[in-house]
């Protein structure tokens, strides 16, 4: 038989990632090469079986729910479906990519943002702390983070209205109330937690990562460096990174990530037993950052300091449980040169090294009618791709 779907070997959304969407016309769905398989459609015909998570599912909450044995035992019948042959059936609940409208995929549920580059932790302290410490004391011993706000993640494509908030420059007297004047990015990897965990258990073991995180999507978590600035001493971030966050529409398998494991760095001093790893592993996920089109910087996944195994045991380590739709985003993703950091403050280290763009124009920080595109892909041993594909956003005034 003919699989009715052939990508490319160098396909980077052949049938060894299958990430999973959510459309406008309230259907979820997988992608195969340049086609969107309408999995509600498909459960209905009887040619896949989540147990019902699809059929009627405006969003993948349901499937995410699921859980580990259901994840694996659809992507083996999504498999043999995509390479069993050629049905009528099966095409007419085929869509070209082109021709879908996605949505965000889940509906976000608690919205957690780490801070585990411990390059871009270093930029971002020599920038707004110079006098102090480059890492505080505590930053090896847990991966620091703070809970952001769910319900204003959004997906790639929605316009962000630059915020207004109280800034005051370092040689300003007094704070004034305005259009942030230091609009930011940052690029990171966001983890979407599928099973729940039992609150009366509490803790997640860093060895069951894999069997509460369904996969990965990509993040922005805007940032507006003069509010964030003026507001975040002594309680962290608050209203500089929450007007929006935004986040690709396709969620990545981790099963589809399992060739692209690599070694994570070695930590040192050796972590608490809790953090400890039995296999301690990161992903070689290499992202591309945009800005009007121009390739400005190529932010490397591997390197990161904390893994999402740790950070997810962390983050329910004083007993809070997880719950279906949990985001958490690994912090911006910042390599050892400015060719490879996740922000533009980084990139253009505080405004004073601006970017030059392909229109000739520079750039320190972001203005009204700038796109940025985030991009990514997941280098496999034996050299297959993942595509994350992208999250874009395009600055707009506020009105
Ligand atoms: O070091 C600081 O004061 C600020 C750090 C950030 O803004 C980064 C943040 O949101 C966490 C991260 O993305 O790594
Ligand atoms: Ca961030
Ligand atoms: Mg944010």
């Amino acid at each position: 038989m003919t699989p009715w779907i052939q990508p490319a070997a160098d396909d980077p959304f052949g049938l060894h990632n299958l990430p999973l969407c959510a459309t406008r016309d309230g259907w979820v769905g997988v992608r195969a090469g340049d086609l969107v398989l309408n999995l509600a459609a498909a459960e209905e015909a009887g040619l896949v079986d989540a147990g019902g998570a699809f059929t009627g599912a405006p969003n993948l909450n349901r499937f995410l729910a699921a859980g580990r044995p259901t994840w694996t035992r659809v992507r083996a019948q999504l498999t043999d479906l995509f390479t069993g042959g050629v049905t009528g059936t099966v095409e007419q609940h085929l869509h070209p990519v082109d021709g879908v409208a996605l949505a965000l995929p889940f509906e976000v549920a608690d919205y957690v943002d780490f801070y585990s580059s411990e390059q871009h932790a270093n930029n971002l302290s020599a920038i707004f702390r110079p006098d102090a410490p480059s890492l505080l004391p505590n930053w090896k011993s847990l991966p620091i983070g703070y809970h952001g706000r769910a319900g204003t993640v959004v997906v790639s494509g929605t316009d962000i209205p630059r915020p207004q908030g109280q800034r005051k420059a370092p040689d300003e007297e007094r704070p004034s109330y305005g259009p942030s004047r230091r609009l930011d990015v940052e690029a990171e990897l966001g983890f979407v937690v599928g099973a729940p965990s039992v609150p009366s258990k509490g803790a997640i073991a860093v060895d069951d990562f894999r069997e509460h995180v369904f996969g990965a999507v990509l993040v922005n978590d805007w940032s507006a460096r003069d509010i964030q600035a003026w507001e975040y001493q002594p309680l962290g971030p608050f209203l500089g990174k929450s007007f929006a966050t935004s986040v690709s529409p396709w969620v990545v398998p981790l099963d589809a990530l399992e060739p692209a494991k690599v070694a994570a760095v070695v930590q040192d001093p050796p972590v608490l037993p809790y953090l400890a790893e039995s296999e301690r592993y990161s992903y070689d996920i290499r992202c591309e950052i945009r800005w009007n089109g121009t390739l400005v910087s190529r932010p490397p996944y591997a390197g990161i300091y904390w893994t999402p195994a740790q950070q997810l045991a962390h983050l329910t380590a004083n007993g809070a449980w997880a719950r279906t739709g949990d985001l958490y985003a690994s912090g911006t993703i910042s390599g050892d040169t400015p060719e490879q950091t996740g922000s533009f403050i980084e990139r253009t280290w505080n405004g004073a090294q601006p970017v030059r763009l392909d229109d000739g124009m520079t750039r320190s920080f972001l203005l009204d009618g700038d796109t940025v595109t985030i991009s990514a892909t997941g280098w496999c041993t034996g050299g297959a791709v993942v595509g994350f594909g992208e999250v874009t956003g395009t600055v707009v005034t506020q009105v």
